[in-house]
């Protein structure tokens, strides 16, 4: 292999890039990897591991999956994301790996190139995504690849998934970055303010049309226009949106003159569109052209190895410096947030504007978080021992009288009385 040649062609690459050999030592690399990275690269000596994680081995040897494996494993390029130690310190990156073979079809090495995945950040950082866990580098992986092309992306997760947070990264990571980022909530808009809203309007399409008005597709010219909840577009619009992103052409409300749009669309929602479509209430039309590249966005009961960093990155933002008692963050763990990450924020900061002293502890948190929550396969309670545990713990925080627990409780006072009976409770007041 003519190594010169090698080192003309990595040189060749705009992005961070080198070319390894089966025993993972680096024969080429360009200047814009060089300038990734505080160490000093030798080609012939250095090896990718060390230098990209500070490793004695392999990646897949420390618990990572190791790219340069799976072309082994599959002969087919692959991808990974990575936290890699790069000169401003811990970054994500989105790898590459191509083997790369002579005419005889012989394996000659690998290629790599990476991408700085600007977005996303495996510590406290303002304004970028946060996270490690393998969910949620896959997620990472799809946003990287979909920003890089044109393609419609539709976000699908539940409430407080980061919808709107990934819609963004989308957007700053796209060739589309400096032009504007335009979100349109369709939640509750009526017909009429939907279409004035969305194409603009001349003066005199309607009553209190003093001007002609720009809509938001203008305003997003040449950038990202992100349709939040598009699962609420009623029938009668969604034929309308069909046309605007099949054709890029609109016509503002009154008007006869037809305009030519330029934006990138990225769609979002947290209702089933598939089922939505089988029950007649989407488009399947306008489905399979919002949906050219799906990324699920995980809940955060998926990412459980994600709430501790989160929790920090929470507290992070807020003024004063406290953090949480060891118990606490098993508690939060524990829970399973059914408004995700947006939920776990005001959790956070409740308890933080509850805490006395500069570490949260359990009690601080609100008491949902401590209620037995029933996961998939965990042993289930009978009906008569959450109804006990319950008892038990509305009759210790109880301070007034039976009958006005009872009242509480929605059942005559001889039942609660009958029941604390037979459970040994007695009501204090
Ligand atoms: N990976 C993350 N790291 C840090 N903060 C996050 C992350 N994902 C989401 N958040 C935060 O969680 C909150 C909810 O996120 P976002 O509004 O993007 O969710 P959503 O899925 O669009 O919600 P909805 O469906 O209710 O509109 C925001 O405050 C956002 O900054």
């Amino acid at each position: 292999m003519n190594i010169s040649i090698v080192q003309a062609m990595i040189d060749a690459i705009d992005k961070p890039a080198i070319f390894i050999n089966h025993q993972y030592v680096i024969e080429a690399v360009n200047q814009p990897y060089r300038n990734t990275y505080p160490v000093d690269i030798i080609p012939g000596k250095s090896q990718c591991f060390k230098v990209s994680h500070g490793n004695t081995k392999p990646c897949d040897q420390c618990g990572e999956s190791c790219p340069i494996q799976q072309c082994k494993d599959t002969g087919r390029t692959a991808s990974v994301v990575h936290i890699h130690t790069t000169k401003s310190g811990q970054s994500y990156c989105d790898i590459l790996m191509r083997p790369v073979h002579d005419a005889n079809g012989d394996l000659l090495g690998y290629l790599e190139i990476l991408d700085k995945l600007a977005f996303a950040s495996n510590y406290p950082t303002k304004g970028k995504m946060i996270g490690e866990s393998a969910a949620f580098k896959a997620m990472l992986n799809k946003i990287n690849r979909a920003a890089k092309s044109d393609i419609a992306v539709l976000l699908q997760g539940e409430t407080g998934t980061g919808k709107e947070l990934v819609s963004h990264a989308l957007h700053t990571s796209s060739h589309r970055a400096e032009k504007p980022f335009v979100v349109i909530e369709c939640t509750g808009l009526a017909d009429t303010l939907f279409e004035s809203e969305l194409f603009g309007y001349e003066k005199g399409a309607f009553t209190g049309a003093q001007s002609n008005k720009k809509g938001l597709v203008d305003a997003a010219q040449g950038g990202t226009l992100f349709f939040d909840e598009i699962g609420d577009v009623p029938l009668t619009m969604q034929v309308k949106l069909l046309r605007l992103f099949e054709t890029q052409t609109y016509r503002p409300v009154g008007s006869v003159q037809v305009k030519k749009a330029d934006f990138r669309l990225v769609c979002a929602s947290h209702k089933d569109l598939k089922s939505l479509v089988e029950k007649g209430e989407f488009r399947q039309d306008l489905y399979y052209r919002i949906a050219g590249f799906p990324i699920h966005l995980p809940p955060l009961r998926e990412r459980q190895s994600d709430i501790e960093l989160l929790c920090s990155h929470m507290l992070h933002e807020l003024p004063s410096k406290k953090r949480l008692h060891k118990s606490t963050i098993e508690m939060l763990t524990n829970y399973t947030y059914p408004g995700n990450i947006r939920e776990l924020k005001n959790i956070v900061e409740q308890a933080y504007l509850l805490a006395d002293e500069n570490v949260i502890y359990p009690t601080d948190l609100p008491e949902l978080v401590s209620e037995p929550t029933v996961h998939t396969n965990e042993r289930v309670l009978t009906l008569e021992a959450a109804e006990a545990k319950y008892l038990e713990k509305v009759v210790a925080k109880h301070e007034g009288s039976i009958d006005t627990l009872a009242n509480a409780l929605g059942v005559s006072q001889r039942t609660l009385y009958r029941k604390l009976q037979s459970l040994g409770l007695k009501v204090k007041g």
